[in-house]
């Protein structure tokens, strides 16, 4: 399969033009909010929500950036090529690692803080979830992303990366998602190449091995969650979070 240099170029600059356009806060705005931190009243008020009301309160935010993610691989070429089932799948599973991937722009690592509901949140604020194990992997995990300082243009490469994944499970035409895994590959080494920074590439790999067992961690919680609370999670979680990760 070869890849002439400048289809490589031409697969690079549409998910990073992609990335950009479907990255929901400009890195500037986000900026600009980073030392904005809740009160202690703001804090108690969350942290007296019943566990279903800030489940309900996250899944509604977080819905919001699955969508995005959404809208970022539907402008990936390799991957409207595939079939709607291997896109459904591939998205099933691939949607949430990408948003926590993402989360690394919304982290402030001076005071272990995360973009939340307009301003920053430390982990005593989510308190309420009842799942501090989840929320302390988050955290770790936005923390070892942010320790890379990926540029925007490597962020979008990896995120493809990790959506485009031949080992999800029931897929139709692995060997079709195989190739343009390989092709998003061959992308993100292009442009580390370029950028004089090889070594990352097999970070990548070690924060991929990462995200696989967070993302299971929060499958875990979802599923523990909906069984204590059916009703909040059959009727009032936004069906796209109920669809993708339920
Ligand atoms: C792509 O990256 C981002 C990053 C941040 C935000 C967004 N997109 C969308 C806009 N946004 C808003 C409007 O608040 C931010 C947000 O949702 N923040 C936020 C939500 C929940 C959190 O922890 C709870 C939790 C974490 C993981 C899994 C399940 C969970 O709970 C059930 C922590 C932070």
């Amino acid at each position: 399969y070869p890849h002439s240099l400048r289809n490589i170029d031409e697969l690079c600059a549409s998910i990073v033009r992609s990335h950009r356009e479907t990255s929901q806060y400009r890195l500037e705005e986000l900026q600009a909010l980073k030392w904005k931190l809740f009160s202690r009243e703001e804090i108690q008020a969350y942290q007296s929500k019943t566990v279903d009301e800030m489940w309900q309160h996250c899944a509604v935010r977080l819905t919001d950036a699955v969508q995005y993610v959404v809208e970022f691989a539907k402008h990936i070429p390799g991957f409207r090529m595939l079939s709607q089932n291997d896109q459904i799948a591939l998205l099933k599973t691939g949607s949430m690692e990408v948003v926590l991937v993402r989360m690394c722009r919304f982290f402030n690592t001076e005071n272990n803080t995360v973009f939340f509901d307009g301003k920053f949140a430390g982990t005593e604020v989510f308190k309420s979830l009842a799942c501090g194990d989840l929320i302390a992997a988050v955290f770790d995990f936005a923390h070892g992303m942010c320790a890379l300082k990926l540029t925007e243009q490597q962020l979008a490469l990896f995120s493809a990366l990790v959506l485009i994944n031949a080992d999800r499970p029931s897929l139709e035409d692995r060997v079709r998602v195989q190739r343009v895994h390989r092709s998003v590959e061959v992308g993100l080494t292009h442009i580390l190449h370029r950028d004089n920074h090889d070594s990352l590439l097999h970070k990548l790999y070690q924060r991929m091995a990462v995200l696989r067992s967070l993302c299971s961690l929060h499958m875990e919680k979802l599923r523990w969650f909906s069984q204590r609370y059916p009703l909040t999670a059959h009727s009032l979680f936004p069906p796209l979070y109920k669809e993708l990760f339920a």
